[in-house]
């Protein structure tokens, strides 16, 4: 990825080190006038016009640095932002087409700190460091070079004696400094991590009446962090002064050995006190040579996570073909289903066969953990199956792009997510041309219409974050709408009105059955009265069907159905 960039801005970089070459060398050249001017006072026939004319040309020199040093930045550190503007872009598109066994597998903060804490150190590879960079070889070469002229090499070379060592020290303590600010980033994640759960979880922290022991936990981390920060600052305050004290051992030998040079007419006054000028020039080229080793490490280590998440494969295979069409969906046929999710070999499914026709209403019921969520991820092609096990319209599931699964079939999950949006936006998501009427027709067949109309803004109320404004039951229903609206031939709804009551649940698959005729509508519920009129209910124990047929049928067999229902049916009676 970077390769290409730097191909695609080639012009820009060299046009950016470019223009820093010319403001490095602009200003070496201002101790050079200003050597000229001091020994212009300097002698027994002063010359001011020698002076102005050298002052006049500081003057100018300031404009053209003036200039290009706004050039270099506008070239180095714009492409810089540019690459990371780029990458990020890259990297949102490429986690969020990545499949559901990816996310099972990094924590939402892990994925953000590619976004910030990683695209952070590449842009710092990517500008400061080529500045650095030049500086690091062009500028400490080009200074030493403008001494030499100066005073001549023997000077130069003796006052140069103590500094190797500010290479050594910035390479030595950048290395404290990388770990020690390693530390102040990956505790204040902790911390914001932290926080972010705890205020998403406030609802539960209060129930629970934990609040003391989570105030205890924030201060360990926010401590931590202090520590952490605190000992960078050390670092920072140690290394420093070490680089004034060794800059001003140069001066103390350029002193030493230079000032009976003056004396002895050797040098001009002037050309000694330009020396001292690149001394305290120097510090910063050879300080860099430290610093840009620590930034192109960091930033490769940073690249290099970003480029694992790039080179990861969804495990959902994609067809070449994707322009199949398989028209709207007939039916959808399971066939000897074994499965076990990806990185790991227990098997959640076992020998599963299904049918589900179009314009049925099937229903999937069972014990907890049984894989009835598992078996709808599956259809709705969340999760890769081997080929030869799942078809739709005939067609092997692996065969269809996950584009038309996804259009043709609406999963509805057990997890409500509304978006920070207004209800309307929330109902019609992802659409771009939609009426509200639409909205409402939808809202009021998943039985929300009257609880939005409540609201005093009714369809442009703002959901809070996560929906909090929201009861669960509303929420619920919110994002049943939302599926509705899109139009598909199969909806699955994966437990997503355990938060209504009985009654409205009832009322709304009793609705949406009347209203959306042949459509097919998948339901996994635990209250089984909601399917005494489904077409078909596959009964799940332990990853395996044990039973399926209509209610009455599987009411007969009185197997672990029967039972569920007969239980359900006191506790009813007792409630
Ligand atoms: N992403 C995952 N990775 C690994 N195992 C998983 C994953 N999701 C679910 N499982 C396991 O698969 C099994 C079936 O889970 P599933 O969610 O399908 O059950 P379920 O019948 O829908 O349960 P419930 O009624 O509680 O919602 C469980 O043992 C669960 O621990």
């Amino acid at each position: 990825m970077i390769k290409d960039f730097v191909k695609k801005r080639f012009w820009f970089y060299l046009a950016g080190v470019f223009t820093l070459i010319v403001v490095d060398t602009l200003q070496l050249i201002v101790p050079k006038f200003i050597s000229r001017a001091v020994d212009s006072l300097n002698v027994e026939t002063p010359d001011v016009n020698v002076a102005k004319i050298m002052a006049l040309g500081i003057v100018g020199i300031a404009i053209g640095m003036f200039i290009t040093r706004f050039f270099w930045r506008f070239f180095i550190i714009g492409s810089a932002r540019k690459f990371t503007y780029e990458a990020r872009k890259i990297l949102y598109d490429k986690i969020l087409s990545l499949d559901m066994s990816f996310f099972d597998k990094h924590r939402s903060g892990d994925l953000m700190a590619h976004f910030t804490n990683d695209m952070n150190n590449i842009e710092r590879m990517m500008g400061p460091g080529i500045v650095m960079m030049v500086d690091a070889s062009f500028m400490s070469v080009i200074t030493i070079f403008f001494m030499a002229t100066s005073v001549g090499w023997k000077l130069t070379l003796i006052a140069l004696i103590p500094l190797p060592l500010i290479v050594l020290i910035s390479l030595v303590f950048g290395k404290f400094i990388y770990k020690r600010s390693k530390k102040v980033q990956d505790t204040f994640s902790d911390l914001s991590g932290f926080t972010e759960e705890s205020i998403d979880g406030v609802r539960i922290l209060k129930t629970f009446s934990i609040l003391p022991k989570f105030e205890e936990i924030f201060q360990v981390k926010a401590k931590d962090n202090f520590k952490a920060t605190l000992s960078l600052i050390k670092v920072w305050g140690i290394m420093w002064p070490l680089i004034h004290f060794i800059s001003s051992m140069a001066y103390f030998i350029t002193i030493a050995y230079g000032g009976p040079m003056v004396i002895n007419q050797k040098i001009t006054l002037g050309e000694f006190f330009a020396f001292n000028n690149y001394i305290g020039m120097i510090v910063w080229p050879l300080t860099a040579i430290g610093w840009v080793i620590n930034i192109i490490q960091n930033g490769r280590a940073s690249y290099n996570r970003v480029l694992n998440i790039l080179n990861t494969q969804s495990k959902v295979v994609e067809p070449e073909n994707q322009d199949i069409k398989i028209g709207s969906i007939d039916n959808i046929e399971i066939k000897d289903l074994n499965f076990a999710y990806p990185e790991s070999d227990r098997l959640v499914l076992k020998n599963v066969n299904m049918r589900i026709s179009k314009g049925q209403l099937v229903g999937i019921v069972g014990t907890v953990g049984s894989g009835k969520s598992t078996i709808v991820k599956i259809i709705s092609k969340l999760y890769p199956v081997q080929r030869g096990h799942v078809f739709v319209n005939g067609y092997d599931i692996n065969d269809i792009p996950s584009k038309i699964v996804r259009t043709k079939i609406s999963y509805v999950p057990q997890e409500t997510f509304l978006f920070s949006t207004s209800l309307k936006n929330n109902i019609a998501f992802g659409m771009e041309d939609f009426d509200e009427w639409q909205v409402k027709e939808y809202a009021m067949l998943s039985a929300v219409h009257s609880d939005i109309e409540r609201f005093p803004k009714s369809y442009d109320t703002v959901v809070g974050e996560r929906g909090v404004t929201l009861s669960g039951g509303q929420k619920q229903r919110v994002t049943i709408a939302r599926a509705l609206i899109r139009n598909s031939d199969v909806y699955i709804f994966d437990d997503c009105l355990s938060a209504v009551d009985p009654e409205t649940e009832e009322k709304i698959i009793k609705t949406l059955r009347e209203s959306m005729k042949n459509k097919t509508m998948v339901i996994i519920t635990h209250r089984l009265k909601v399917l005494t009129n489904a077409d078909m209910i596959y009964v799940f124990d332990n990853g395996e069907i044990i039973e399926s047929g209509k209610h009455d049928e599987l009411m007969n067999l009185n197997g672990l159905y029967a039972k569920m229902y007969r239980k359900q049916l006191i506790e009813e009676e007792l409630s």
